[in-house]
């Protein structure tokens, strides 16, 4: 019988710094996130290269291919545009019906949620938190605390970003600050 060597490449996260072969990093400065936040006045004070987050990304395989998983780890700094987080893109999946896990390593933070019916929720990220989202279901994160905030995902290869969608009509509420906690508004 023949046996079909499976080459495992190795991999580690250590300080939420995601490592090995075929890892790729990504950026992503507040310039690239104009119009996401409400408070325009107080976004172009702050400069366009200002880096609002890095993602390491492990893609063993390219998009669109059923039964893939991909990895990451976002690392997203502490910051805030007016009483508003510092938070990422935010998108539902191409392909409706995938889901992804999220969860916390380090630093404070809120996955803030959108059902297809425009109900937003948040659930508190911190160390060791983990959130199921399922498909049809916009996600974005916002950091809330004043350290860098870390988690990690895996989310099916074929899912796809759509992120039209919240680009252009956002999240139905906002996570801002209101007297030193985040409240959805
Ligand atoms: O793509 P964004 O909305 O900017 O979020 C940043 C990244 O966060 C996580 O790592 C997700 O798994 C990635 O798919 C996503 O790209
Ligand atoms: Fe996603």
């Amino acid at each position: 019988m023949e046996h079909k060597k499976i080459v495992i490449p190795s991999l580690s996260f250590f300080q939420d710094e995601l490592k090995g072969e075929g890892v790729v990093k990504s950026r992503r400065t507040l310039g690239e996130l104009a119009g996401i936040f409400e408070n325009q006045d107080a976004y172009s004070q702050l400069p366009l290269d200002q880096l609002a987050y890095e993602v390491y990304s492990y893609l063993p395989e390219r998009e669109g291919t059923p039964g893939g998983l991909y990895f990451g780890i976002t690392q997203l700094y502490p910051g805030k545009v007016g009483d508003e987080y510092f938070m990422t893109k935010g998108h539902f999946h191409q392909q409706e019906d995938r889901s992804e896990y999220y969860w916390g390593l380090e630093g404070e933070g809120m996955l803030i949620l959108m059902d297809r019916e425009r109900n937003t929720w948040a659930e508190r990220m911190m160390p060791g938190s983990l959130h199921y989202i399922p498909g049809g279901v916009a996600h974005r994160v916002a950091n809330t605390g004043n350290s860098v905030l870390s988690f990690a995902a895996c989310w099916p290869s074929d899912a796809g970003h759509n992120y039209e969608e919240i680009a252009n009509k956002g999240f139905s509420a906002r996570l801002v600050e209101v007297d030193g906690t985040p409240k959805l508004r």
